[in-house]
């Protein structure tokens, strides 16, 4: 792809962003913003999706675009939801609000609480105060038993049984005093809309088995022929079909086909999540499936126009992606600057500041010189997140205070980890939530052959090529045709590994309109979205990113002055050290490594890195 740009990237003055002096912490003109030009096409049913939001309940603050297509906070969508339903009512149709999970990790607000709290325990009170209709479990809701036991006690009873976990359960001590094994949320739940339509839900979580001791996750495929068979021998009007899974390459057909055996007509809707996209696709005439992106950067939008039971007809099936700014709710409710804040909406933008202020979110740890990217730049280079991370940061700060600092060592992590773009200017607590959130640890095989640390890096890095390949969507292989072929991919995805699908995701859309589209001058940055649902998805006609192929995993130049046989400390992150063992372990047959032989480097954990770093170099 080609790397220069006319479409904008700074908001503030209508020209790329190309050396990032002087950007920050600032809000953006709502004036640079494009306003939408068509309407949402309502039907009988219509329904809001919100998916993956891991935290970004503000709203994207940075200047350069794409940031300020993202600007709008929860109190702006809250206001956009009383407005939509207001729309509804006046036209006699039933409006839905959706959340397909992951509600944890991603920003200060879920990760930055102080100590004794619990991660997005605090950020999740002002999710409660919008009138969600279902809402499921994804699996950052899972990695830690704390998160998912809040979540049990603390969320769902404010769903009222809609807080839905088909396939989870979480273990917790019973009346008697015994462990029960309960679901975390509801089963299902069978409701009538204002309207008076029928409808059974579901809240779906795909195939994750890097879920807490404590919690258990059903196979989606052994989840169809248990309990879920009861729920869905009834025909409702519609089936909502919610879930924490991706629509594309995934087990949805498999929860869709369990449904049409018994129900050959009856409308199914579903609304997945899970790999950060915008897609849409139809599993049959009578169903669609929608993907609403990440970060709370999409609303999705679907409507459906029902008609007679029975009928074998194709329905009349909308979707739209909506980006999440004042600019777009205004124009898609027909308000205006002084019309559309919300009462309820004011008190959750006003709630959610207080709570950025407590948890110290603004606190500056230095002012970072430039921007670094993560996959709109090439890796290695100047402005590489990766490239700045794995090679200045890690080292640097894992050193400190640390016994081992003086031996070489070869660091290596899952680029995954490093989940958003870092902006030139103030790099404040936030910043550092929403670059690398995880609390992960690192640890270290200590006497590792440098050869073999070497070619641990590159093998991890060829399942990952492989794996990009496959799942362009030009190649549309499926997951299934991947089993056996990819099978550390497999294992990776279990994990909740999908950052390839993203970046697949990117790769593809700047391969098919990007020298074209950034060439159009009236075109601000932003998702180009090219599904297989009919007509054109995304509501705002955008350039997409430069993209560059990142591996999947990261190490830090070799020690110099160090032969490739010499031993070195092998240090990685703990997420990623059951592949690493077994890679490991398949390069060399002197010793079987274990996690009793993966011994802790340093007491810094991964989302407190980039503060340290910041602290000690860019003050
Ligand atoms: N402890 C962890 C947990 C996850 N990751 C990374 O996050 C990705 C999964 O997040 P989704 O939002 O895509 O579900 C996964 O790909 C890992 O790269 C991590 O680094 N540490």
């Amino acid at each position: 792809c080609d790397g220069h740009t006319h479409a904008r990237r700074n908001a503030n003055d209508g020209h790329e962003h190309s050396d990032g002096h002087g950007h920050g912490h600032s809000a953006p003109p709502k004036g640079q913003l494009t306003p939408p030009t068509r309407p949402l096409e309502w039907g009988d049913i219509n329904i809001i999706h919100t998916t993956d939001s891991h935290g970004w309940l503000l709203g994207h603050q940075k200047a350069p675009f794409p940031e300020p297509n993202y600007s709008g906070d929860l109190g702006d969508f809250a206001s956009f939801v009383t407005h939509m339903r207001e729309a509804a009512d006046k036209r006699g149709v039933d409006l839905l609000l959706v959340d397909s999970g992951d509600l944890h990790d991603g920003t200060g607000l879920t990760d930055g609480f102080p100590p004794g709290g619990v991660d997005a325990h605090d950020a999740n009170q002002f999710l409660k105060m919008l009138p969600y209709d279902v809402m499921a479990i994804g699996n950052h809701e899972l990695y830690i038993y704390e998160n998912a036991l809040d979540m049990h006690q603390n969320f769902a009873p404010a769903l009222k049984g809609r807080y839905l976990s088909s396939n989870v359960n979480i273990t917790v001590p019973g009346p008697s005093g015994q462990n029960v094994s309960v679901p975390i949320g509801g089963r299902f739940s069978k409701f009538r809309t204002k309207f008076g339509r029928k409808i059974t839900a579901l809240g779906v979580l795909f195939d994750f088995d890097d879920n807490a001791t404590g919690t258990t996750v059903q196979k989606v495929a052994d989840m169809v022929n248990e309990t879920w068979a009861k729920a869905i021998r009834e025909e409702p009007d519609v089936f909502l079909l919610v879930g924490h899974m991706p629509v594309a390459r995934d087990n949805w057909p498999l929860v869709f086909d369990a449904v049409r055996a018994i129900h050959p007509t009856t409308p199914i809707l579903i609304l997945g999540g899970h790999t950060h996209i915008r897609d849409c696709l139809q599993l049959d005439g009578r169903s669609m499936s929608l993907e609403s992106g990440r970060y709370m950067e999409t609303v999705g939008w679907m409507s459906a126009k029902l008609d007679k039971k029975g009928s074998t007809k194709d329905l009349h099936i909308s979707r739209r992606y909506l980006d999440t700014n004042r600019v777009t709710y205004e124009f898609h409710t027909r308000t205006n600057e002084k019309s559309f804040d919300t009462s309820l909406g004011e008190r959750i933008s006003s709630g959610l500041q207080q709570l950025s202020a407590r948890f110290n979110l603004d606190a500056q740890f230095g002012i970072a010189p430039q921007d670094y990217f993560r996959s709109s730049v090439p890796y290695p280079s100047n402005n590489s997140l990766l490239s700045l991370y794995i090679g200045q940061v890690i080292p640097t700060v894992l050193k400190i205070n640390n016994s081992e600092a003086s031996k070489p060592a070869l660091f290596i992590t899952n680029s995954g980890s490093l989940r958003f773009d870092l902006y030139a200017g103030p790099f404040t607590r936030n910043d550092q939530f929403t670059t690398s959130s995880f609390p992960d640890s690192f640890l270290y095989l200590p006497n590792i052959p440098l050869s073999i640390a070497e070619a641990a890096v590159n093998t991890l890095n060829d399942a990952g090529a492989n794996e990009r390949r496959s799942l362009s969507s030009a190649t549309g292989v499926g997951l299934a045709e991947m089993v056996g072929q990819y099978y550390d991919t497999i294992k990776r995805y279990a994990k909740g590994d999908v950052d390839s699908i993203y970046q697949a995701w990117l790769m593809d859309m700047d391969k098919l309109s990007g020298i074209e589209r950034r060439e159009m001058v009236n075109l601000t940055l932003g998702y180009v979205t090219q599904d297989s649902c009919p007509g054109v998805g995304d509501d705002i006609l955008h350039a997409p990113l430069p993209f560059f192929s990142t591996p999947d995993f990261i190490a830090s130049d070799p020690p110099s002055d160090v032969s490739s046989d010499s031993p070195i400390d092998f240090v990685f992150v703990d997420f990623i050290q059951d592949q690493l063992l077994e890679i490991v372990n398949g390069l060399q047959k002197d010793k079987v490594y274990t996690a009793a032989d993966a011994q802790r480097y340093s007491d810094i954990l991964a989302s407190a890195t980039l503060g340290i770093f910041a602290e000690q170099m860019w003050n």
